[in-house]
């Protein structure tokens, strides 16, 4: 850092203090308003699962390619300061209209509770997820490498340990919102009906990132802002583009060869910048096979929650929902950071390991592609403990339609002694429980539950399946005026058939005269087995993408720290697109073996990265650019000294010059 900070406590910049509570605000927010989208999408916008995943793939990908232009528009003109003020003025208002879309009393004027103009409530939503991934994405490269920027070059240490402080806060506020939106969203709110909570659940992550920016503005003061140094960006482009001319041009064999392609630029460009383009250029060859790592990662937010709900969620008395395990994610971050920086690196330093950053990415992947094989292993106990359900679902149900079949015989005209065949053989998705009910009474039946309604059930006859959630629920048998309750627990995907039999009698409790018959048993392996693989990732995350983001920034020329921290971030978005086309080429049968494939790709991939980061040479950019600003003031300085002894001897000659002019005046005159 070439500037002065004033205010130090505990050796460390005072500034950082706003930035590690913007960035907690920031990623609460964020983080926050992601938990519910998809919820959003499909209860409130009434979108299909389709449409709904799509548009928020979509918006996540949007989210790490939108670093790239904040990172441009902070190196080249507005500095990073300025550009995080105004991207998050940007960013803040995206929030707000996300919350405004979803205040269903705005359009519903026949107030029935639903919006009488969806037209508006989408639209107003997708501006506002639009600000929120210009916002969001925008300052991403900007604070960390603003974060960075605080420390003076000779605080190496205290730089390291702030961007471990700065990814405790990432998860210490995605954490903290991921946990309190969705109970927000499940509170009922409304003028003049009550709905499910949307506008507060997006509402609390705007005030957040209101929040995060009057914290940034009141830093302001202490901040060390370093100037942009021009349109670095356009000079970069036009400085690759000449080196790449030239070499051109001078591809026979006749010119001398180069020490890199680069120094062909040497003849129109500064030598300074073509060595920032040397530094950044190495750094982004080693990114090259970075994407992987995410490919893997962020799979826990899709695959590894799709394979949660065919598990069993019950910890004792505590219920955890599928969507819920990934909060284990930034649980174990919140642990592993403090453990890893303070127990396990100066262990490892001590043992005389020099376990170097691009090591320590290295170890990284490996862990994560240790996590997938966890992932398959458990996918195997799903698949074996399924087939062994399937059996018992196959005989349970041939002796229960055989048991059917002799009671319509005896009651139905014989058009109508065939039971239904439209039963369930696959578990209900997102860990639900298929209930449905078969009335043996000779008048009908109503069946509810406050979720759903299995509607009159005519004698002999099934209900449709409904959909309901693992717990207690209660159900209200009607028949006329009379009714009763039975109540009973639900698992995780389960299917049951209840018979009502003839014998029923009304009360107040029907609960013994029921018969339950389970059809597919409730999941059986537990959740718990899930910890292993998100320990691994986790672990592969911390070694990774904590080291990583340092790197990134410690490696970069002065001017292009942000360019570097939104490559960082744009293999981010590569690695979810790779999830994209491997899962659609690969069209594996067994979910298994994708886990195991993309293991193998990964460690592939290490092997790869291992390789490249053997041959990299650390650097100290400042070190680098002191020399040849060094160089280039001993130059000037030469050069100075050459034009005064020029100007010296230009000046005898014109004196001697002038003398003979002179004679020559003097001897025409005489
Ligand atoms: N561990 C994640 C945060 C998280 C929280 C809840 C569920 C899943 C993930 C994290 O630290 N994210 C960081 C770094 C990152 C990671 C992946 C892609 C881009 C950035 C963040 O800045 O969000």
């Amino acid at each position: 850092m070439a500037g002065t900070i004033n205010k130090e406590v505990c050796g460390y910049p005072l500034s950082i203090f706003f930035i590690v509570v913007n960035e907690f605000c920031e990623r609460f927010s964020y983080y926050g308003m992601r938990a519910v989208l998809v919820l959003y999408f499909k209860y409130f916008l009434r979108w299909d699962d389709d449409l709904a995943t799509s548009i928020y793939h979509t918006f996540v990908a949007l989210c790490y390619l939108t670093p790239i232009l904040g990172a441009i528009v902070a190196d080249s003109w507005l500095g990073k300061f300025k550009t995080i003020i105004y991207l998050s003025i940007v960013y803040a208002i995206g929030q707000v209209a996300m919350a405004v879309s979803a205040i269903h009393d705005i359009t519903d004027t026949d107030r029935d509770g639903t919006p009488d103009n969806m037209t508006f409530h989408v639209v107003l939503s997708m501006v506002g997820l639009f600000l929120i991934a210009l916002g969001t994405g925008g300052i991403k490269p900007c604070v960390a490498a603003f974060g960075g920027d605080q420390f003076s070059d000779h605080q190496d240490r205290q730089r390291r340990t702030f961007f471990s402080v700065f990814y405790l806060c990432i998860n210490g506020g995605s954490l903290l919102s991921t946990i309190i939106t969705p109970i927000l969203r499940a509170q009922d709110c409304g003028i003049h009906s009550q709905q499910k909570c949307y506008s507060l659940a997006f509402g609390v992550p705007a005030a957040l990132m209101l929040v995060a920016l009057v914290v940034f503005i009141v830093g302001s003061g202490m901040y060390y802002k370093a100037e942009p140094q021009g349109n670095i960006m356009l000079d970069v482009c036009k400085c690759i583009g000449f080196a790449i001319k030239n070499r051109y041009r001078h591809r026979s064999n006749q010119y001398p060869k180069r020490q890199h392609w680069m120094d062909w630029a040497e003849e129109k460009y500064d030598k300074l910048l073509i060595a920032q383009i040397k530094m950044v250029l190495k750094v982004l060859f080693l990114y090259i096979p970075l994407p992987m790592f995410w490919t893997l990662f962020d799979q826990k937010g899709s695959r590894w929650t799709l394979q949660a709900t065919t598990m069993n969620g019950y910890f004792g008395s505590l219920v955890i929902q599928p969507d819920q395990m990934q909060t284990v994610n930034p649980i174990l971050i919140l642990t592993l950071v403090p453990i890893m920086d303070s127990v396990i690196y100066p262990l490892i330093n001590k043992c005389g390991l020099n376990f170097t950053p691009l090591k320590r990415m290295t170890v990284g992947m490996l862990l994560a592609a240790i996590a997938f094989v966890c992932a398959a292993l458990v996918q195997i106990e799903i698949d074996v403990s399924r087939k062994q359900l399937l059996y018992l679902f196959i005989s349970s149900s041939h002796f229960y339609f055989f048991f059917l079949n002799l009671i319509f015989r005896k009651h139905c005209p014989p058009s109508h002694q065939h039971p239904r065949t439209d039963d369930i053989t696959s578990k209900p998705q997102e860990g639900n429980n298929a209930i449905r009910f078969v009335n043996g009474m000779k008048t009908a039946v109503n069946v509810s539950i406050p979720a759903a309604n299995f509607g009159l059930i005519e004698p002999f006859s099934y209900s449709n399946y409904s959909l309901i959630k693992n717990g207690k629920v209660t159900f209200t048998l009607w028949s006329g005026s009379q009714s009763c309750e039975y109540s009973t627990d639900f698992g995780f995907g389960s299917s049951y058939t209840f018979f009502i039999p003839s014998t029923l009698v009304f009360g107040p409790n029907c609960q013994e005269s029921i018969t339950a018959a389970e059809d597919i048993k409730p999941n059986s392996v537990h959740m718990a087995l899930q910890i292993p693989q998100y320990f691994f990732i986790t672990a592969g995350e911390v070694m990774f993408s904590v080291t990583g983001l340092e790197f990134s920034y410690s490696q970069a020329p002065s001017n292009m720290k942000a360019v570097l921290q939104a490559g960082w971030l744009f293999t981010v978005a590569i690695g979810n697109f790779i999830v994209l086309i491997v899962a659609e080429l690969a069209k594996l049968p067994k979910q298994w073996a994708e886990y195991v494939l993309f293991a193998s790709l990964l460690v592939a991939v290490c092997f790869i990265f291992s390789i490249m980061a053997y041959f990299y040479t650390y650097i100290d950019p400042a070190e680098i650019e002191a020399q040849f600003k060094k160089n280039v003031n001993e130059d000037d300085e030469d050069n100075k000294h050459k034009l005064q002894k020029t100007e010296v001897e230009m000046n005898k000659r014109d004196s001697i010059k002038c003398h003979d002019e002179d004679d020559k005046d003097k001897q025409t005159k005489m």
